[in-house]
C-alpha cells in the first residue's frame, strides 16, 4: 500500500517499508521518466545506475533529480534541514551514472528501460543487454504504448521480462502498472510487484493489452481534445479550464500533453494508428504533427501548446 509522500519518506527513513529481493537497479534513459524512476528507486534504498547516451544528458538528469529531491526534502524536513541534507546526500550516494549500458548491467538485479518510444530502438537495446546482464537479471520496460511481448522477443529471457509503467511525475504519482506477458514467470511477476511496493507505489496487475489500463483510456481522451481544437470547437485554454473545473482533473489535456512531451504523444498515436488503421480513436493529428515538426515538444524544451512557466 502506498503512502502520501511525507509519510512514505518517513517510513523509509525509519526502515518500515518492506524491502524487495531487488537491490541493484539499472535504469536506461535519463529523460523525464528515467530520472524520476532513478530518484525514487534511490530514495527507497536501492543502488541505482542511471544510463544515457552522453555525459551531458546525464548531467541534466542529475540536476533534475537534485531539484526534485530538494522539493521533497524541503517539505519533509522543514523543521530539521540538517536531517534533510543527510537524507539527500544518502540518496545521491546511492545513485551513479554511466554511458555504457553493458557495463551498467553487470551486477544488476533489475533493468528498467525508459528510452525513446520506438520498438526497434528498444529491441536493439534489450538484445544487447541480454548478452551483457547476469542470468538472474529481470528486464522491464516503461513503455507507454508498445506491447511488452514485442520488445521481450529480442531476448532469450522472456520468463524474466515484464512491464513497469510509471506515471509522470514519478516522485508524486502513486500508481505503478505491473504488466506480465504469458511467458513471465510467477517468480518474476512477484518480484516486480514487490519492487513496486518497495518503491512506495500502489501496484495494479495488467495484461499486455494496448495502453494497459490508464493509457487505453487516457490516449483517446487526449487525442479527442486535440481534435476538438482542430475542428475549431474550443481553444486549448477553454478545454483545459473545462476539464479542470468541470471534471476535477489536476491538469487539462493540453497542459498534460505539454507535461508528457508532444514527441512522446506522437510516437504513441502514430504507433497505434499503424497497428489499428481503422480505429478512428487512434487517428493521427495534423495539429500535433505541426507542433512536433516545429520542435515544440512541451515543457522539456520550454514550449508546446503553451510556453512553459520558468
Ligand atoms: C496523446 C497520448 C498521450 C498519452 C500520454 C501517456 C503518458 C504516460 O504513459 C502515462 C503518464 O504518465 S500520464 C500523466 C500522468 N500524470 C498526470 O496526470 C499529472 C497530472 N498533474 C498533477 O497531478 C499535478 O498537476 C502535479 C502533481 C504534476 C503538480 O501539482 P500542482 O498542485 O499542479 O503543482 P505543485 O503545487 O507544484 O505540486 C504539488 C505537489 O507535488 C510536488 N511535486 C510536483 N512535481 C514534483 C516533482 N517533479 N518532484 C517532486 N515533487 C513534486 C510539489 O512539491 C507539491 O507538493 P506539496 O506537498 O503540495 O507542496
Ligand atoms: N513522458 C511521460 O509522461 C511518460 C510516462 C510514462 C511512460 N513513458 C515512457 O517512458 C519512455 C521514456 O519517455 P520520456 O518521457 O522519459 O522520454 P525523454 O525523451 O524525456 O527521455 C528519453 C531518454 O532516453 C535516452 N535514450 C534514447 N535512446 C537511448 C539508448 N539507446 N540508450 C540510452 N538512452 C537512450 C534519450 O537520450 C533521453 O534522455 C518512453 O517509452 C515513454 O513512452 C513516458
Amino acid at each position: 500500500m502506498s503512502l502520501p509522500i511525507r509519510a512514505f519518506i518517513r517510513s523509509f527513513s525509519s526502515g518500515s517499508i518492506q524491502r524487495s529481493a531487488i537491490k541493484n537497479v539499472t535504469i536506461i534513459g535519463g529523460g523525464l521518466m528515467g530520472a524520476g524512476i532513478a530518484q525514487v528507486a534511490a530514495s527507497t534504498g536501492h543502488n541505482v545506475v542511471l544510463v544515457d547516451q552522453t555525459k551531458d544528458i546525464l548531467k541534466k538528469s542529475h540536476s533534475s533529480i537534485e531539484k526534485s529531491l530538494q522539493r521533497v526534502v524541503k517539505k519533509q524536513y522543514a523543521e530539521d534541514p540538517k536531517a534533510g541534507e543527510a537524507f539527500m546526500a544518502k540518496v545521491l550516494s546511492q545513485l551513479c551514472t554511466e554511458t555504457d549500458p553493458a557495463a551498467a548491467v553487470k551486477s544488476s538485479d533489475l533493468v528498467i528501460e525508459a528510452i525513446v518510444e520506438n520498438l526497434e530502438v528498444k529491441k536493439k537495446l534489450f538484445a544487447s543487454l541480454d548478452k551483457a546482464a547476469p542470468k538472474h537479471t529481470i528486464f522491464a520496460s516503461n513503455t507507454s504504448s508498445i506491447p511488452i511481448k514485442e520488445i521481450a522477443v529480442a531476448t532469450k529471457r522472456m520468463d524474466k521480462f515484464g512491464g513497469l509503467h510509471y506515471f509522470n511525475p514519478v516522485p508524486v504519482m502513486k500508481l505503478l502498472e505491473v504488466i506480465r506477458i504469458p511467458e513471465t514467470s510467477d517468480d518474476t511477476f512477484n518480484k516486480l510487484l514487490a519492487f513496486g511496493k518497495a518503491m512506495g507505489k500502489v501496484t495494479v496487475n495488467c495484461k499486455d493489452t494496448p495502453g494497459f489500463i490508464v493509457n487505453r483510456l487516457l490516449v483517446p481522451y487526449m487525442m479527442e481534445a486535440v481534435r476538438m481544437v482542430e475542428r475549431g470547437e474550443a481553444t486549448p485554454q477553454d478545454v483545459d479550464t473545462a476539464m479542470k473545473l468541470g471534471a476535477g482533473y489536476p491538469m487539462g489535456p493540453f497542459e498534460l500533453t505539454d507535461y508528457v512531451g508532444l514527441d512522446t504523444c506522437k510516437f504513441i498515436i502514430d504507433g497505434w494508428h499503424a497497428k489499428y488503421p481503422n480505429n478512428p480513436l487512434f487517428d493521427p493529428s495534423p495539429l500535433l504533427n505541426k507542433y512536433v515538426a516545429e520542435g515544440k515538444l512541451g515543457n522539456k524544451v520550454g514550449e508546446g501548446f503553451y510556453k512553459a512557466k520558468k
